[in-house]
């Protein structure tokens, strides 16, 4: 047996992917569980002017450093420190500063694109897909991004329409045929949480007899 698990939490933007993964941390403890979020991996785009950022497509495979992630996903895997990049959304870029993560039993990926490569996909023990209608998602990204992401509504409609909505039939929806476990309802789906925490503490059940 390896020395973690690795569970991937995908979805489209505002599915309560975030919240699941929170959800699931809080039950477990963050002593055995490690969050790690997919947008940390955004390419670092510090050669463009912020002008240029905000129009970029952040919603396709390659908007991602997935070399990287899958990198640092094994270095976990094998009991590794990895030194994570931090992202900044307010700005659309990754922080100049890297922060050390020590890895844990139980690795939490979370993105909307964590499902679409194969060999990150590989790597993972259970693969979930958070699922909520696309008015209801829209409705939740506009409160979030006006709130905390520093966006403006003619901002949010004119990204939704050019990259975020056409980016979720091309490549976010696809991804739900990997999943394991497809979670409705968003992110406050009690019944389904409740079955991932009885799996994750057979997991960890696991993981400890066999260190004795
Ligand atoms: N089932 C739900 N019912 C109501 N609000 C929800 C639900 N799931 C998530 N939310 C809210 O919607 C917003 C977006 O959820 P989040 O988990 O950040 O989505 P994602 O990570 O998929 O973009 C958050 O403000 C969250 O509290
Ligand atoms: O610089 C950026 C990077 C990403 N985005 C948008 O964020 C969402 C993904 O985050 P969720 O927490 O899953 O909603 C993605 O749809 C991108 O469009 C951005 O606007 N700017």
């Amino acid at each position: 047996m390896k020395n973690s698990v690795v569970i991937g939490i995908s979805g489209g933007s505002g599915s309560g992917k975030t919240t699941v993964a929170e959800n699931l941390v809080k039950q477990i403890g963050d002593e055995h569980i490690l969050l790690i979020k997919q947008d940390y991996y955004y390419k670092d785009n510090s050669h463009l002017p912020l002008e240029e950022r905000a129009k970029l497509n952040y919603d396709c495979p390659d908007a991602f450093d997935t070399e990287l992630l899958i990198e640092h996903i094994k270095q976990l895997v094998a009991g590794k420190a990895i030194d994570q990049p931090q992202y900044d959304f307010t700005v659309h870029n990754r922080k100049p500063e890297r922060i050390r993560v020590e890895p844990k039993r139980i690795i939490l990926l979370e993105g909307i694109l964590v499902l679409h490569d194969a060999e990150l996909r590989d790597l993972m023990d259970i693969k979930v897909f958070v699922d909520a209608d696309s008015d209801i998602r829209l409705l939740r990204r506009v409160l979030r991004d006006t709130r905390e992401r520093g966006r403006t509504l003619d901002s949010i409609a004119e990204q939704y329409l050019k990259t975020v909505r056409p980016m979720y039939e091309k490549y976010i929806h696809p991804t739900k045929k990997y999943a394991d476990i497809i979670v409705p309802k968003g992110g406050f789906n009690q019944v389904a949480i409740d079955i991932l925490v009885a799996r994750i503490k057979s997991y960890l059940m696991e993981l400890e007899k066999v260190d004795g």
